[in-house]
């Protein structure tokens, strides 16, 4: 990783004091560390909790509410046929290559990419550009740095292959993989040893439902399934009126190959998925897309990564789907919705951007698919796909139950067909056929129109036909005129019946949560460089601290009152009354993200007038705590900002410094 990451004040990214902050105010840790912890499960503490809360508030405001979805609980614990007919059984996995003489597994796209990250970094290294290396194992730092003092330049038309190769290796299949492999000489880094060939492997847990192993089950991976299972009862809410879009909050699990860069990669993990279900042919238009169509995006689309390109271009989303960079406006439209909810829980808007998916890496049944990535100290990370899934899990779930998942509506304009019947008269097909009469009816069911009609006309011929019946001994059947009819009957066709569409944005929100924390995260230089978390007030886990200027019990009346009216106003706050400074009280909360604090002095004893302190500016007011009270609230619904406040209120010169 070079240093080319930096903080919100542009300062270098230091992941390791960011990790130990994050350990010093418990925001999370590897579950069951005790037993010597588990890779790719963690535990939240209180203020990653909050915050994970916060961030789901304005998830379901600003989705479910605003865009009026049906909020949906589906379980987890999934039946196998469900996930068999969905693909999942057969295709959910990854690449990943063992080392056959230590067993280590590794992800093959993975180890592709940090092998060939590596080669490339060592050959600037050899051509004298300055560059760090921060690795999260200190044992990889060690090799990597090592490997960078041991620069080997490469030749200009290599270099060129490897950029190309890390912009499409998302395009590669199982095999296209391991041609690079072996092309390239890529070994396992920590042993040196050759990898054996990439082998596909199904991420999903299984398990059982009850004890006789008669009913296996999965984990879940993704909620969707439990979204599209439940599409007829939505359909009756919406009062079979489309478009409507469901959502569900709750927990996937993935069994991860090589879980690794904390929250980024783990095994079980809050996603926010919307299933929006659409008429195809309504053209996938958007009622409101009218209202976002000149927002403008960073796209980076398949065609600039197969050039080898990693540079979005930024464009209205007007602009995108007319040219049909993006196949449709309901597609176009949540681009733009993803990228307002980012932006409203404080993500960095330089460190966001759409890319649009490589053709191997969509689904075969997706009509497109763009990735919300984030930018962290690990690079550029997914943290929303939102794919447009055609009809494909409709359809096959439909046909696997016989269950319509379908719409039928009245036609606007009725219209006549006239259509071949094949009816076997009852009562001489079950006496001949026995058990196995509904096997032909079956038979004749399935018959084309054409063939109906072929049929007929050689019934009329020769007064018998033979029928394929796969299923029957034999595999054909022939049938006489007096037991099969075949005729042309005219009706009126009332009603269309149609599978919709499903766009489907899908949030991880762990991802998120860790992107979020990196954006805000910065050191105010001082005497000692502070570590700031610089959350929003709405979703800052604690909003308001409450700090007497020191220990004196005069305070107590007034402080008691102060978290009185907080409560009423149902304001979080923390109260640091310990004997250390209060400059370095504000500092060791400011490391909590904690936007506000308000100070009770002397002057408070004597007109009921506090101060309130901006966390990233470090300014204050003084204002009576009615007004201190209303400031807040609004600033913790983002209706007013720190800025607003100092219009308003009278600015507060504290004596000297903050220490
Ligand atoms: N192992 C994981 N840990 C944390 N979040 C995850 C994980 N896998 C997926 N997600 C989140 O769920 C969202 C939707 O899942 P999706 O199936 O599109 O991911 P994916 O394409 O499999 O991700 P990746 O290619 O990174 O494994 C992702 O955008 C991501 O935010």
């Amino acid at each position: 990783m070079s240093s080319d990451y930096k903080t919100q004040k542009g300062q270098d990214f230091d992941r390791a004091a960011f990790e130990s902050l994050l350990k010093r105010k418990v925001f999370l840790w590897q579950s069951f560390e005790p037993y010597g912890a588990v890779k790719g499960l963690f535990d939240y503490g209180p203020p990653l909790e909050t915050l994970e809360a916060e961030v789901i508030n304005i998830w379901r405001d600003h989705f479910i509410r605003t865009e009026k979805m049906m909020a949906l609980k589906c379980s987890m614990l999934t039946p196998f046929e469900v996930l068999k007919t969905s693909g999942h059984v057969d295709k959910f996995a990854d690449y990943m290559c063992k080392d056959p003489k230590t067993g280590e597994i590794l992800r093959s796209d993975h180890l592709i990419k940090d092998v060939i990250e590596q080669r490339l970094l060592s050959d600037r290294e050899a051509r004298g550009e300055k560059i760090e290396v921060a690795e999260e194992d200190p044992k990889k730092k060690k090799k990597a740095v090592k490997a960078a003092k041991t620069a080997v330049k490469l030749e200009d038309a290599q270099r060129k292959e490897y950029e190309h190769m890390l912009a499409t290796l998302d395009d590669c299949t199982g095999d296209d993989m391991g041609a690079l492999i072996k092309k390239h000489d890529i070994r396992n880094p920590t042993s040196g040893n050759e990898v054996e060939p990439p082998v596909s492997v199904n991420l999903m847990f299984q398990t059982q439902i009850g004890a006789t192993g008669k009913e296996p089950a999965f984990l879940r991976p993704e909620t969707a399934q439990g979204q599209f299972l439940s599409f007829q009862k939505l359909l009756e809410y919406s009062d079979g009126q489309l478009p409507f879009a469901s959502a569900s909050i709750g927990y996937s699990f993935r069994n991860e190959l090589s879980p690794r860069s904390g929250l980024l990669r783990v095994r079980e993990f809050l996603m926010a998925e919307v299933e929006h279900f659409v008429d195809p042919e309504s053209g996938k238009r958007h009622p409101k897309f009218h209202t976002v169509k000149d927002v403008k995006l960073p796209l980076l689309s398949r065609k600039t990564q197969n050039e080898g390109g990693s540079k979005p271009t930024v464009i209205s989303i007007g602009e995108a789907v007319e040219t049909k960079l993006v196949d449709n406006e309901t597609l176009g439209y949540f681009l733009v919705r993803i990228m307002y909810f980012m932006q409203k829980i404080g993500i960095d808007m330089g460190k966001l951007r759409f890319r649009q998916h490589m053709q191997n890496e969509m689904a075969h049944y997706a009509a497109d698919c763009w990735d919300c990535e984030l930018q962290s100290s690990y690079g550029w990370i997914e943290c929303v796909g939102c794919a447009d899934r055609s009809a494909y899990d409709l359809s096959v779930h439909m046909k696997a139950t016989g269950v319509p998942l379908q719409v039928r509506e009245p036609l606007k304009e009725p219209y006549r067909v006239e259509e071949w019947t094949a009816a076997l008269d009852k009562k001489k097909s079950g006496p001949k056929f026995k058990k196995d009469a509904g096997k032909v009816q079956s038979a004749l069911d399935a018959l084309t129109q054409d063939m109906r009609e072929k049929l007929s006309i050689s019934m009329q011929k020769e007064g018998k036909v033979s029928v394929d019946v796969p299923e029957m001994e034999g595999g054909k059947v022939e049938l006489e005129k007096d037991i099969v009819s075949f005729q042309k009957e005219s009706r009126i066709e009332t009603m269309r019946e149609y599978i919709p569409n499903v766009i489907e944005p899908s949030f991880g929100i762990g991802r998120i949560l860790y992107s979020l924390m990196e954006h805000v995260y910065w050191t105010r230089e001082g005497d000692a460089a502070r570590s700031v978390m610089s959350f929003a007030p709405t979703v800052a886990p604690i909003k308001v601290l409450v700090v007497p200027l020191q220990k004196d019990a005069k305070f107590a009346p007034l402080l008691s009152h102060l978290e009185q009216r907080l409560d009423d106003d149902a304001i979080s706050f923390r109260v640091d009354q310990s004997g250390v400074s209060i400059g370095k009280r504000y500092s060791r909360n400011d490391e909590l993200g904690i936007p506000f604090g308000i100070t009770v002095d002397y002057q408070s004893l004597e007109d009921n007038s506090f101060t309130l302190r901006d966390r990233d500016s470090t300014k204050q007011v003084r204002a009576s705590l009615d007004q201190i009270l209303e400031a807040v609230a609004k600033m913790c619904r983002g209706k007013e900002s720190w800025k607003d406040v100092q219009g308003r209120l009278p600015v507060f010169e504290s004596e000297g410094k903050e220490e």
